[in-house]
């Protein structure tokens, strides 16, 4: 038999599949899916089984045997696999990548260099010697360099030339599973407790293990610490000795929600609006035909009564559900709604669980054990084999789009899986993007709409505060005199404010008054940022760091000062306008240990400060009845990116946090603090009118030719050399140029807008197209053309097929 894999190599040269013999010993067990190790080019590497096969071109001497099976049971299903090849095609990644891209991190495989002796030892430099006292010992290259001194590591590679080191690379997939040793009783109870007796006086320590485990049910195992109190782990191995336990290895399930308490929750009587949408969902899923239902719903409309209500329906046909939400919503607050309706058959995927959660997760709804997954983008992935609904909660949200290889945008996939199941996928949001919107109208989604809160609850007034106006009237501070008065009437009321400083693409950073000096990264050209805890200056792109210079670098005054606003400024502001003030700041900060930013939620929703202040991650999800006013720092902050979606992401965000007031019988308001009163991403969140923003953001799209007119895929090309990287992206431009249609526009070469990072130069080039049956053919022709370059030089090409990040 032969297994045709797709190796562990990212190189566009090997992105096919390789042939081997399967030899005896797994020909029974291999199946497609199976992770398995295979020498590669002299090394060993992990792969993945696409096809098993009874013939290949590979003549038999050459052909080489897999030399180890990982999984018995296949993490990868037959969907999977074909959905892998659409993704690939897609997104013009490397096969190897999709495939990875699909599991959990623990199962990807970790690969090392060994260092072994091959000559005597007394012949090896005396540094080295005390690390190889025998032949056998060996080191692990990348764990021994980083203690090692320079000389060791110049030594080391000298032997290594000499012939009296080798080096050997080894491939290692950590079994992923937590295990551990436990104890149980193999005879029966009575026997047993007969022994125990007979043992008493000689040693009581096996007898006392002997009478706890036959008064429990013969079949329960214990760990030795488990058994510590009644006998030492000498005691037990000589009661395994004597044949009475037996002793094994189990695997242990890791529950990042042990012991934790949930509510359980039932199905709301459902609106007369909710109860419509519920009813159109519910259709598909009986008529057992794909559809994308695009949900719009304002904020506090019930939306996610209504994904519970449809998953419940799923789950009584047997079927299984996905519910995606954004990483940053992935609050308790929103883990609690599903885990309180559907209790452990919920599991949950996101980042703030360890490598061994997530694992443990994964296997939860590859074994069968749960029928819901909640969780960030990858969950678009959870190998469930029945699938009866998909729903995306915040559609719109720029995460769901891998800004890393494979770029795949997790809305795609899901249309993907559910066409395949025939269930319908649900996108949910108060803003949908413009480009679902668009399909809406078209008819390709079915437009679900309500417009109304639960329980008339009404939407929260917002009024625009003209920052320009306030500094005309001398006031200097980051506040209005109307925010600064609100928030102190509502903590005179005992209500609740939240507060946001929009600062995506904005920080904080430091300039000579005297000469306008702005302090920038050496390896990449944007300026550091300054942070107060250690008194640095950072660069966000690299990580390079840098004291704060006392004076001018470049004028040698004295008068360098702070600009930007970070929340932690916001907080010493505020604490000195109001006195007294109890306020919750949630930044990266403050969140950055496990389980930070739930006890920061919990605090504010019992009441214990008066104002909420964070980015971005507070616009989402919350609900709490307390908040009364939101106020927001900046809203215009976005606007000037060098992106077209900057227009559409303010409208998003500031119509996101306003949702968060007044959602339940307090009344709620909104200050919204700009420079730009004017902007009609600002203006139409005053009216809560998404369509009037739809329909002037189509326009400004439709004359800009961007999506959803016009379709977009962008190279991104970097190098170390600024020449080369010209010269790359001009041949790059022409060769599109040439074989792709006239109707076909190519824009470039134009530097990025962040022209360096980490020392690599970066060049762009757009193709905009209406349609180009061409294209997926002529990038991949394209990349084959560099493939020498890349591989003999540092130049890097990137190819997003559907591009959210501009920078
Ligand atoms: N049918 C119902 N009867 C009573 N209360 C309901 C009903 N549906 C939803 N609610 C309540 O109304 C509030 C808002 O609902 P929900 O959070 O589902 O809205 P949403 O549209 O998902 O909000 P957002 O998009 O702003 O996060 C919640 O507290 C929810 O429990
Ligand atoms: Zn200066
Ligand atoms: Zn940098």
């Amino acid at each position: 038999m032969i297994a045709k894999v797709i190796v562990d190599v990212p190189s566009q040269a090997v992105d096919r599949m390789f042939d081997y013999s399967v030899p005896d010993s797994l020909a029974k067990t291999l199946v497609v899916g199976c992770r398995v190790h295979v020498p590669f080019a002299n090394r060993p590497v992990q792969g993945f089984v696409a096809e098993l096969s009874d013939s290949t071109e590979v003549p038999k001497h050459k052909l080489k045997p897999v030399t180890e099976q990982l999984d018995l049971v296949p993490p990868l299903t037959e969907e999977l696999l074909q959905l892998a090849e659409k993704i690939k095609t897609e997104t013009l990644s490397l096969h190897v990548a999709v495939l990875k891209a699909m599991l959990p991190q623990a199962m990807r495989a970790k690969y090392k260099k060994i260092l072994t002796v091959t000559a005597e030892i007394n012949k090896l430099d005396p540094l080295l010697q005390p690390y190889f006292k025998t032949s056998e010992d060996v080191i692990e290259w990348d764990e021994w360099i980083k203690n090692a001194s320079e000389n060791e590591i110049k030594s080391a590679v000298s032997s290594l030339r000499k012939g009296l080191l080798s080096a050997e690379p080894v491939v290692t997939t950590k079994d992923a599973a937590k295990k551990r040793l436990v104890y149980s009783l193999k005879e029966e109870s009575r026997q047993a407790m007969k022994e125990a007796e007979s043992l008493q006086k000689k040693a009581p320590k096996q007898a006392a293990v002997l009478r706890f485990l036959s008064e429990r049910p013969n079949d329960k195992a214990y760990t030795a610490q488990e058994l510590s109190e009644y006998g030492s782990k000498a005691a037990l191995d000589a009661l395994v000795e004597k044949g009475w336990l037996a002793k094994q290895e189990t695997v242990v399930k890791r529950d990042p929600y042990e012991g934790r308490e949930f509510e359980s929750s039932e199905n709301l009587p459902l609106l007369e609006d909710q109860a419509v949408v519920l009813g159109e969902i519910t259709a598909a899923m009986d008529e057992k035909e794909h559809r994308t239902f695009l949900l719009r719903g304002v904020t506090g409309s019930g939306k996610t009564e209504i994904y519970l209500q449809a998953i419940d329906r799923t789950l009584k046909e047997g079927k299984e559900a996905i519910v995606l939400v954004p990483e940053i919503s992935l609050t308790p607050q929103m883990v609690n709604r599903f885990k309180a309706r559907f209790g452990s058959r919920v599991a949950v995927m996101h980042s703030a669980l360890s490598k061994g959660e997530k694992y443990d997760e994964w296997k939860k709804i590859r074994d069968g054990e749960v029928d819901v997954v909640v969780g960030a983008r990858s969950a678009v992935f959870a190998p469930f084999t029945n699938l009866g609904i998909i729903i995306i909660d915040e559609e719109h949200e720029a995460s769901y789009k891998q800004e890393e290889a494979p770029r795949y945008h997790a809305r795609t996939v899901a249309v993907a899986r559910a066409e395949h199941y025939n269930c319908p996928v649900v996108l949910g949001s108060a803003t949908p993007s413009l480009e679902s919107y668009a399909r809406a109208q078209k008819g390709v989604y079915q437009l679900l709409t309500m417009e109304n809160r639960v329980n008339d609850a009404v939407m929260p007034s917002v009024t625009l505060i003209d920052m320009r106006e306030e500094l005309r009237t001398g006031n200097r501070s980051m506040f209005s005199e109307d925010l600064l008065d609100k928030m102190e009437e509502r903590r005179l009321k005992g209500e609740q404010t939240v507060l946001l400083l929009n600062r995506r693409g904005y920080s904080t950073f430091i300039m000579c008054r005297e000469c306008g000096f702005v302090p920038e990264c050496p390896h990449c050209d944007i300026s550091l940022t300054y942070h107060r805890t250690n008194q640095a200056l950072q660069c966000h792109y690299c990580g390079y760091r840098e004291t704060v210079p006392v004076r001018c670098p470049d004028c040698d005054s004295d008068q360098i000062r702070f600009f930007g606003t970070g929340t932690q400024k916001v907080e010493e502001e505020l604490k000195k306008q109001l006195d007294g003030i109890r306020i919750i700041r949630m930044d990266v900060d403050t969140t950055r240990t496990k389980g930070a930013h739930e006890k920061l939620l919990t605090k504010f929703g019992r009441g214990e400060a008066d104002v909420l202040l964070g980015t971005q991650m507070i616009a989402k999800g919350l609900d709490y009845p307390n908040i009364t006013l939101v106020g927001v720092l900046a809203a215009d902050s976005m606007l000037h990116l060098p992106d077209f979606r900057a227009s559409e992401r303010t409208f998003q965000l500031l119509t996101q946090v306003a949702g968060r007031a007044g959602r339940h019988k307090k009344t709620g308001e909104v200050l919204i603090q700009t420079y730009s009163p004017e902007h009609y991403s600002i203006t139409e969140v005053k009216q809560h009118d998404f369509l009037s923003f739809y329909q002037k953001e189509m326009q400004m799209r439709k004359m800009g030719g961007y999506p959803p007119y016009y379709y977009l895929t962008m190279l991104q090309v970097s190098h170390t050399d600024l020449h080369k990287t010209v010269q790359f992206t001009e041949k790059i431009t022409d060769f599109l140029r040439q074989n792709l249609s006239d109707t076909t526009k190519v824009f470039g070469p134009v530097a990025s807008p962040i022209p360096r990072i980490k020392d690599r130069y970066r060049y762009q080039v757009m193709i905009k197209y209406k349609i180009e049956p061409q294209l997926a053919d002529v990038l991949h022709e394209l990349m084959v053309s560099l493939q020498t370059d890349i591989a003999r030089t540092d130049l890097q090409v990137i190819i997003d097929t559907n591009p959210h990040m501009m920078m």
